[in-house]
């Protein structure tokens, strides 16, 4: 059997003095999904970071692809993950279409310019965005959601077989919300990419993930299928606030009470 995409091997991550996650173990095969819930401030970000590669665990190692990742090269780490951030600065003037090319980066060697091929990649990833016709735009002139839509398209782009996405709904209408989630489902169903999201909405974590994983802040968490861990006794504890629990034709609601 090959490597799962991502592994945390006793993986303990602390922040600003706190525990994020201590010994926290998991795995992602191909054509999995995985939700990560918790409190504002309970360390989502820093844990998706750390898996990621992007900052050094305290304790523990991640794998990816079967190799861990601290010892990976930054062009082989972004060949085996993409990693969307909550927040993107634009520090120099670029088109949309340049912006979202930089996502074949990791592809070309060190003198390459992007082919035809990698130009059609760009293009087709940002028509799935709804951003077709807004290459030429500058991309300080976007909005915040056709900001948000460019940076996943730059990550569909990149084409990992895992992507990590910190909150990727963030400033998308309920359209685009949708949307994004069905092309990353797609992206799990058909191609075999692996999935972890940051989302701040249990009801469509349980439609869109096979598997959740509640990050309470203090070191502890649970994990397991969305059937099981995404319940209103779970999440009234994980966000200390009472939930009630609605099932519609296999989905499951929450109402706050
Ligand atoms: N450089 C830092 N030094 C000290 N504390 C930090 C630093 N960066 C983040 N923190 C704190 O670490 C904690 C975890 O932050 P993190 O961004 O991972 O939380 P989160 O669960 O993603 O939150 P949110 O849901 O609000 O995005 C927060 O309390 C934050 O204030």
């Amino acid at each position: 059997m090959s490597a799962p995409l991502l592994e945390a091997r006793q993986l303990s991550v602390d922040i600003g003095g706190k525990t994020v996650v201590d010994r926290l173990n998991l795995s992602l095969q191909p054509g999995e999904s995985l939700a990560i819930l918790g409190r504002n401030g309970a360390g989502k970000s820093t844990l998706l970071s750390t898996l990621a590669g992007l900052r050094p665990p305290r304790a523990g190692a991640v794998l990816l692809d079967g190799e861990d990742c601290a010892l990976l090269p930054p062009r082989q780490a972004a060949l085996r993950r993409g990693w969307l951030g909550q927040f993107q600065s634009d520090p120099f003037g670029s088109t949309v279409l340049e912006t979202a090319l930089t996502g074949r980066h990791p592809h070309l060697g060190r003198w390459d310019w992007e082919s035809k091929r990698d130009a059609e990649l760009a293009r087709g990833a940002l028509k799935a965005l709804g951003l077709a016709g807004m290459e030429a735009r500058q991309v300080h002139t976007l909005s915040g959601g056709e900001r948000q839509r460019l940076s996943i398209a730059t990550l569909l782009t990149q084409a990992p077989p895992l992507y990590l996405l910190d909150e990727p709904l963030s400033h998308l209408d309920l359209n685009h919300q949708m949307a994004v989630l069905e092309l990353f489902a797609g992206a799990a169903r058909d191609c075999g990419a692996a999935v972890v999201m940051v989302l701040h909405d249990p009801a469509l974590a349980h439609r869109f993930c096979d598997r959740a994983l509640l990050v309470y802040g203090d070191g502890r968490c649970a994990q397991g299928t969305v059937d099981t861990v995404l319940t209103a006794a779970t999440l009234s504890g994980l966000y200390g606030y009472g939930l009630r629990q609605i099932e519609d034709h296999g989905q499951r609601c929450f109402i706050p009470e």
